[in-house]
């Protein structure tokens, strides 16, 4: 696991543990050791370390973490470096992480190769640098940087980490020989004022100034989640505490962390994250096996919301786009929207103002479908209209090449039914990309009964060629992502309903940690989209919507959204929804006294008492009436694990990562208590058919097992 060899006076130590050279248990005592042997050979003057294969050490396994930690640690390996008499040298190529960077702050001298990215992610996992980061950092690039990078985990290129004297020298090359001409230049040198633990941290009388502007922006930005405090106080340390005190004190603060909920939610996150790409078919096609078609043109149909997004998704992504829409006036349209969304790209430095002008001028746009006869792949991004798909796709089948696969931007339809408009239900894929799409990481691919393992294998290739969190997942009404979302949203009514002020409901799922409540949502999203849906679906029941409405369908129903829109409050767009906004398109919103009056009179006029409603149960129905959900779609094979929920909820609603996503929180409070309040819902609102418990999930409640065997349970069902 660490390799050793000598070149003249100069010991290498290259850690060679695949893919990413992680420091378990055995690279630890390999490194300890190998140090030990190049201190006892009289012939070593220098030493190296560096990492095989793609680079240089990333950190801690985190497989490890949970197990009793078995020493040498990693400020063993440090002490180890900074007593060994010789000048040790860190040569970093690819990512120097965690313990990583740890080790190369204990060397003397640190290189690294120009595209090497150095940075202390423990933060990330819900941890702390306590293998002498927090200590180290400061002592060589000063309280502020220190404090940027470990409460962010911000990863450094290598010529930012030298402005900081992080890196001493950027080398160019080959790493290990560059490793050892720096190691054959310094080997006789003094380097006793390298030992950074011997240093004062920079801008330590600014320590006070310093931590309250972080801990602001951490308050800013963390919703509940704890470790940038930690790091905040672990970087302290290395100013008010001796050297070594700050390392135990750090210690004891990194152990108590990883104890907690957040680092086990954080960690399971990192994995979960991880494993999405790692599919499976029910028809047995997996990732390791089917192989993605080579997809070099593509054609997106509608230069609507959806339409322009993707297409700047993937026009930035350097894909060549042909853009369709029904007549020249939309197309128009379309393309100010793509210019638009280039541009506002540029302002937000994702990109440079010449990459936008390559990306738009890949850009070519069509009216008509003829055109489509040689792309390669085509996403559907039109209206929800189950008829106008299919109309759609029957054409594309017909003009598009035979190999052309086609896939569906739908959020809601069945993917079966619109392969069966083709003659090729194999090329036949739901893509579903989330509002903005341009900015928005997840898509949601769903594959129908005769999806081929080769279109699911080019969808999910293509999601991460373009910058994409691409997860797999069935077909079935609002797939994953919508049909566990229909129940929040619901229950977010009922609750208003009932007793509690839409403010109310979204302070409440905010502080829990959600980037925006659900009637913000509901505003930015604009509510007549919804509502012409609902109207669509009574009328195809052969009903119409009244405001008297209680029920629909035979479930309990709610008609306040539709009151709102009836009085064309549609949300931020029209300057008025649940809140009032400054004028139309603005995001600065108010309590709106008319809101209040209007849910007054809904509940008068159905006799409801409104009544006090807690925290707790608004938490509980919206967040357990999702969770139900979830568990129905991993019951069904809809969704095949877990993780690829919680990773859906992560990328897709902006679910607070400290928790892992709504299963891995359910698996967190308890499956049983989980299960218990559903069912005490489920008596309380027998017409909301989500509230009828999950099979699965009660069986889990009887006999809980980790997260990870749910899916095996599953299958047993
Ligand atoms: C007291 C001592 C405390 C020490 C604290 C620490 O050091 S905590 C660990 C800090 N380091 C990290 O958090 C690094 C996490 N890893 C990454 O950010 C990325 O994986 C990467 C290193 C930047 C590489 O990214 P890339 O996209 O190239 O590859 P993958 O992410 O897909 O990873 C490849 C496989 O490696 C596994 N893996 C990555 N990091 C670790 C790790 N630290 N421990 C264990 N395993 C790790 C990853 O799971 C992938 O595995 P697969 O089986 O192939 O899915």
């Amino acid at each position: 696991m660490v390799d050793y060899w000598r070149q003249g006076s100069v010991a290498v130590i290259a850690v060679n543990n695949p893919p990413v050279n992680a420091l378990s248990y055995n690279v630890r005592v390999g490194l300890y050791n190998n140090l030990d042997k190049a201190a006892n050979d009289r012939d070593v003057l220098a030493v190296v370390i560096c990492g095989k294969g793609r680079t240089f050490p990333v950190g801690a396994d985190i497989h490890e973490f949970g197990q009793i930690p078995k020493e040498p640690w990693i400020t063993d390996v440090g002490r180890k470096i900074e007593s060994l008499g010789k000048p040790v040298i860190a040569a970093i190529h690819g990512t120097g992480l965690g313990g990583g960077l740890e080790i190369a702050l204990f060397c003397h001298y640190r290189i690294a190769l120009p595209n090497a990215r150095v940075g202390l992610p423990e933060v990330l996992i819900g941890l702390l640098p306590a293998g002498g980061g927090a200590q180290l950092l400061p002592r060589l690039a000063g309280i502020q940087v220190a404090m940027e990078m470990i409460t962010t985990g911000r990863q450094l290129p290598a010529s930012e980490a030298a402005k900081y004297n992080i890196i001493d020298k950027v080398v160019s090359g080959d790493i290990v020989k560059e490793g050892i001409e720096f190691a054959l230049r310094v080997q006789n040198k003094p380097f006793q004022d390298k030992i950074l633990r011997y240093r004062s941290p920079h801008g330590k009388d600014s320590l006070q100034p310093i931590t309250e502007a972080v801990l602001r922006k951490i308050k800013m930005r963390s919703r509940g989640f704890y470790a940038p405090v930690w790091c905040v106080r672990s970087i302290a340390n290395s100013v008010k505490l001796p050297f070594e005190e700050g390392l135990a004190q750090n210690r004891i603060m990194f152990q108590q962390m990883q104890l907690s909920g957040q680092a086990k939610a954080l960690q399971y996150a990192f994995f979960a994250e991880r494993s999405i790409s790692k599919w499976k078919l029910p028809c047995g096609g997996n990732f390791a096996t089917a192989v993605p078609r080579k997809i070099k043109t593509i054609s997106v149909i509608g230069a609507g919301t959806m339409g322009t997004g993707i297409t700047v998704a993937l026009l930035s992504a350097g894909f060549p786009v042909l853009l369709v829409e029904q007549n020249k006036r939309f197309l128009m349209k379309g393309v100010q929207t793509v210019q638009s969304l280039l541009e506002g790209g540029v302002k937000r430095r994702k990109f440079t103002a010449e990459q936008a002008k390559m990306a738009s001028s890949s850009l070519t746009t069509t009216v008509d479908l003829q055109a489509l006869n040689s792309v390669d792949l085509v996403i559907e991004a039109v209206f929800e209209t189950l008829s106008l798909k299919e109309d759609i796709f029957s054409k594309l089948d017909k003009i598009c090449k035979p190999e052309a696969i086609l896939c569906s931007n739908t959020s809601y339809l069945n993917i079966d039914k619109i392969a069966a408009s083709t003659r090729r239900p194999d090329k036949v894929v739901g893509t579903h990309f989330f509002s903005p799409a341009h900015i928005m990481r997840l898509m949601e691919n769903i594959y129908g009964c005769k999806t081929s393992p080769e279109t699911v294998a080019t969808v999910m290739d293509l999601g991460k060629r373009i910058g994409k969190v691409p997860v797999l997942v069935g077909t079935c009404p609002g797939f994953c992502a919508n049909r566990m979302n229909r129940p929040q949203s619901e229950e977010a009514l009922f609750l208003v309903e009932e007793g509690a002020q839409p403010e109310q409901i979204d302070q409440v799922l905010e502080d829990f940690g959600m980037p925006m409540g659900p009637f913000k949502v509901r505003d930015l999203a604009g509510g007549d989209i919804g509502w012409r849906s609902r109207k669509d679906a009574a009328l195809h029941l052969g009903l119409t919507l009244s405001y008297d409405l209680q029920f629909f369908n035979g479930e309990r129903y709610c008609s306040l959204a539709d009151k709102l829109c009836e009085l064309g409050r549609f949300g931020q767009k029209t300057g008025s929804g649940w809140y009032s906004y400054d004028k139309p398109g603005s995001k600065q919103l108010s309590i709106d006294e008319d809101v209040t009056k209007l849910i007054q009179n809904h509940r008068d006029s159905l006799g409801i008492k409104p009544r006090k409603i807690t925290t707790q149960e608004i938490q509980e129905r919206f967040l357990f009436s999702g969770i139900n959900e979830g568990f129905k779609i991993l019951e069904e094979g809809i969704a095949a694990r877990p993780e690829d929920i919680d990773i859906i909820w992560l990328y897709g609603f902006g679910f607070p990562r400290h928790y892992g996503g709504p299963m891995f929180y359910a698996s967190q409070i308890g499956l049983k208590r989980v299960y218990d309040r559903i069912c005490h819902y489920h008596e309380l609102f027998p017409y909301s058919s989500h509230w009828m418990p999950s099979k699965l999930l009660q069986k889990l409640s009887i006999q809980e097992v980790p997260i990870g065997q749910w899916a095996e349970l599953h299958s047993k069902l």
